[in-house]
């Protein structure tokens, strides 16, 4: 793996639920190539397929909880593997949401160039996700889900921010801003890496 994914930088994408990463990743795509692996978007698109796996992970996913982490983790390698050919760069985007699944990622895939950390007030994402609610059919934007989302991104998520801090690769992005305002920060980042 780690030779045929070669000098593709990896990007880990970190933030609470409705912070803006999927937001700033497309921005990245669009102006950087790098390829897009959202987690969430993955196993969405695992449950749209209808298989037996699918419905145990809607259940999961809809009580705003974590899927195994085994399961997550393969289906974002086997996507790599996919574009290891054509990718300058991976944007892995909702994962690590703990610890552990950094470490497992690094064991079995490799180490992340760049931690971009989207960051926005509790209160700034409830928001955001009820407004999108409104329109994007996601199981989990509801008021009880978003709730629990929330929860666990403070008690098991926010330690991989300071767990990858001690290696100096974390850069904080203000979510607080307009998009483009936000994005700003995000090209110095990217920027940096080159
Ligand atoms: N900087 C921002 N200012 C205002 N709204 C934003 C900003 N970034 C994202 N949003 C909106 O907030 C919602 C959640 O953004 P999204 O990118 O889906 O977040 P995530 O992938 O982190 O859950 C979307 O409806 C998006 O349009
Ligand atoms: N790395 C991961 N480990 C375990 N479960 C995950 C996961 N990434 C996503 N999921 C599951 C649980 C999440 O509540 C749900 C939606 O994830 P998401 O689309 O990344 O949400 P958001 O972008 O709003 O933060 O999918
Ligand atoms: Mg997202």
């Amino acid at each position: 793996m780690a030779d045929k994914i070669k000098d593709a930088k990896i990007v880990f994408v970190v933030g609470g639920p409705g912070s803006g990463k999927g937001t700033q990743c497309e921005k990245i795509v669009a102006k950087y190539g790098y390829t897009h692996l959202s987690s969430g978007d993955l196993l969405r698109a695992e449950v749209a397929s209808g298989s037996e796996r699918g419905k145990q992970l809607q259940a999961i996913m809809q009580k705003g909880e974590l899927v195994p982490l085994d399961t997550v983790l393969d289906m974002i390698k086997d996507a790599m593997i996919a574009k290891a050919d054509v990718s300058k760069g991976y944007l892995i985007d909702g994962y690590p949401r703990e610890v552990k699944q950094g470490e497992e990622f690094e064991k079995k895939i490799g180490a992340p160039a760049l931690l971009l950390y989207i960051d926005a007030k509790g209160e700034t994402m409830v928001k955001r996700l009820m407004k999108r609610g409104e329109t994007s059919g996601r199981a989990d934007d509801n008021e009880e889900t978003i709730k629990k989302r929330l929860d666990l991104y403070y008690k098991a998520t926010e330690p991989v921010i300071a767990y990858y801090e001690k290696r100096g690769i974390v850069r904080k992005i203000d979510s607080e801003l307009p998009v483009d305002d936000v994005f700003a920060i995000v090209e110095k980042a990217i920027d940096e890496l080159k």
